[in-house]
């Protein structure tokens, strides 16, 4: 078997680098390889600014998407080996297929605390099989253990119900991987659920996969939005979120006598008794395939790509999750292991080779220009632009918040009077402007603080 461009990964990297091969070069055979039958795809695809995109995921049966995509072959397997001497794969059910251009999306696996090697009840979220054993632990669960203050950790601590929840955390702030100490207050009331959920009893899956493989792909955004997460806790008892702030675990043992069987012990030397605990503590680049000549990793396992997304191996491309920037990057991105950039990684990694293929020169993507990333914690909007967190810029910048209660919280970041980055909490209305700010770096000395007086209509002095 052999094809001009073969994708590895039926994540949305992979998803999404097999279409826009398939939109360049309608008459060039292109295969997917992909572990299951199930394609998530983007739709409904909206610029809300140049950097900003609104969209929809949708799941489709392999057949759907080989139907929209004649000159695309979905392959089911898994990657064995790569001989990039004389340019073929072989996969696990030992199939050869010669390529032109190999563009890796493996993605990433969940990264696990330690002790996760010994104790089953430790449990990490990638795929619809995880959540699926997730589910079914937590129905019986009635106190549970989070670690990590990323975005899983703070999806799980807003969103399980009738559970016992005790939130462990290394920083003194929640969800810090994405905001400040100051929204992170904000969100705080958010946690407190002294109201009863009165969401319908139905435990159904978004993500229905009942007769295929199900692992693989990550979940990826609003995973979470038709699936009730239940403990066994009393239904008419609100769960409580319980923070241990500035502390790790440091062991974990069974006791499978008591009502509660695992038993954590803190870096503080507090114990805790659960039932099951939740690992959200990041992720790892997922690359199980051998190949002939060494591929170039970071120390963390990630697959290196320059600007054009190629591995140092000739005619190797990667994208997504399971690969790190090395190129050198513009001041106001940075990569973060986000639904958004792994989409946009696959789309430019197929014009990349597409360019290569016909000999033609690809500029970067103005994507790479500026990070951006729209999402929802606890119940609220976020959009964060730039260098939000100050990222980069040592400390050597200036912050201006406005915050209105369980309304809005905005965050300016300056350097040198000129914005570098922004937080934007709620229906704010300023990703625009900030997003041209950012860009355009435009002095804002004029301006003064009242760049965010809420009597001002800031969009008034650019006009
Ligand atoms: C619970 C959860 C919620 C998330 N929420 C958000 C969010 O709200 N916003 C956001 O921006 N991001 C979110 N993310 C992150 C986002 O989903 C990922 O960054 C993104 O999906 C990565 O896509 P990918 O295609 O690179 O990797 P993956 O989705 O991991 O896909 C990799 C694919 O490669 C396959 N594969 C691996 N090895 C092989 C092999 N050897 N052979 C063949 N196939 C192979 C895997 O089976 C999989 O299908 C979330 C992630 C999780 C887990
Ligand atoms: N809304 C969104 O945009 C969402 C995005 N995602 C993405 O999905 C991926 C997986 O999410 P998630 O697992 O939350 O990963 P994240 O990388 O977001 O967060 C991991 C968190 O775990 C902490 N951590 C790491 N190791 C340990 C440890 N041994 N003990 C205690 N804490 C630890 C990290 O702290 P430190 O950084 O200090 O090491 C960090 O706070 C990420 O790429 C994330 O960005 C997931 C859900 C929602």
């Amino acid at each position: 078997m052999e094809a001009v461009f073969i994708v590895v990964g039926g994540g949305i990297a992979g998803v999404t680098c097999a279409e826009t091969l398939a939109f360049f070069e309608p008459e060039k055979t292109i295969i997917l390889l992909s572990e299951s039958s199930l394609i998530k795809t983007v739709t409904n695809l909206l610029a809300i600014t140049r950097t900003l995109t609104k969209f929809d995921i949708k799941e489709v049966q392999s057949s759907e998407f080989s139907l929209k995509h004649p000159n695309v072959k979905l392959i089911h397997d898994t990657l064995a080996e790569v001989n990039d001497k004389e340019k073929y794969i072989i996969t696990k059910t030992n199939k050869i297929i010669k390529y032109e251009y190999l563009c890796l999306c493996t993605g990433a696996e969940p990264k696990l605390i330690p002790q996760s090697q010994d104790f089953e009840e430790i449990l990490g979220i990638r795929d619809t099989d995880s959540i699926d054993t997730f589910i079914k632990k937590i129905n019986n669960a009635k106190k549970i253990v989070i670690v990590g203050n990323g975005g899983i950790a703070s999806e799980l601590a807003y969103k399980i119900k009738n559970t016992e929840i005790h939130w462990v955390i290394k920083d003194r702030h929640i969800s810090a991987t994405f905001v400040d100490p100051g929204a992170a207050e904000f969100f705080l009331p958010s946690l407190n659920k002294d109201e009863i959920q009165k969401e319908p009893v139905s435990k159904r899956m978004r993500y229905q996969e009942e007769d295929f493989k199900k692992s693989g792909a990550a979940l990826g955004p609003d995973w979470y939005t038709n699936l009730i997460i239940r403990g066994a806790g009393d239904i008419n008892i609100p769960s409580t979120v319980k923070i241990h702030y500035e502390t790790e675990i440091s062991d974990v043992s069974r006791d499978k006598k008591s009502e509660h069987p695992m038993e954590i012990t803190l870096s503080t030397g507090e114990k805790i008794k659960c039932d099951i605990i939740i690992s959200a503590t990041g992720v790892m680049a997922k690359k199980l395939f051998k190949t002939k000549s060494d591929l170039e990793l970071t120390n963390l396992g990630e697959i290196q790509v320059n600007e054009h997304m190629e591995t140092n191996i000739p005619y190797i491309y990667a994208a997504g999750d399971v690969c790190s920037a090395n190129w050198s990057i513009a001041k106001h991105w940075f990569q973060m292991k986000l639904w958004t950039q792994a989409r946009q990684m696959g789309s430019y990694a197929a014009k990349c080779m597409a360019g290569h293929l016909n000999k033609e020169e690809v500029l970067q993507d103005f994507c790479f220009e500026m990070f951006a990333h729209s999402t929802k914690l606890f119940g609220h909007k976020v959009i964060l632009l730039g260098l939000f967190n100050g990222q980069k810029l040592g400390t050597n910048y200036e912050i201006l918040i406005r915050m209105t209660k369980g309304h809005e919280y905005i965050k300016f970041v300056l350097e040198n009077n000129k914005l570098q980055g922004a937080v934007l909490i709620g229906d704010t209305d300023l990703e625009e402007m900030a997003e041209n700010l950012i860009l355009n770096q435009i002095d804002l000395s004029p301006y003064g603080d009242d760049i965010l007086n809420p009597d001002i209509d800031i969009e008034d002095y650019f006009d």
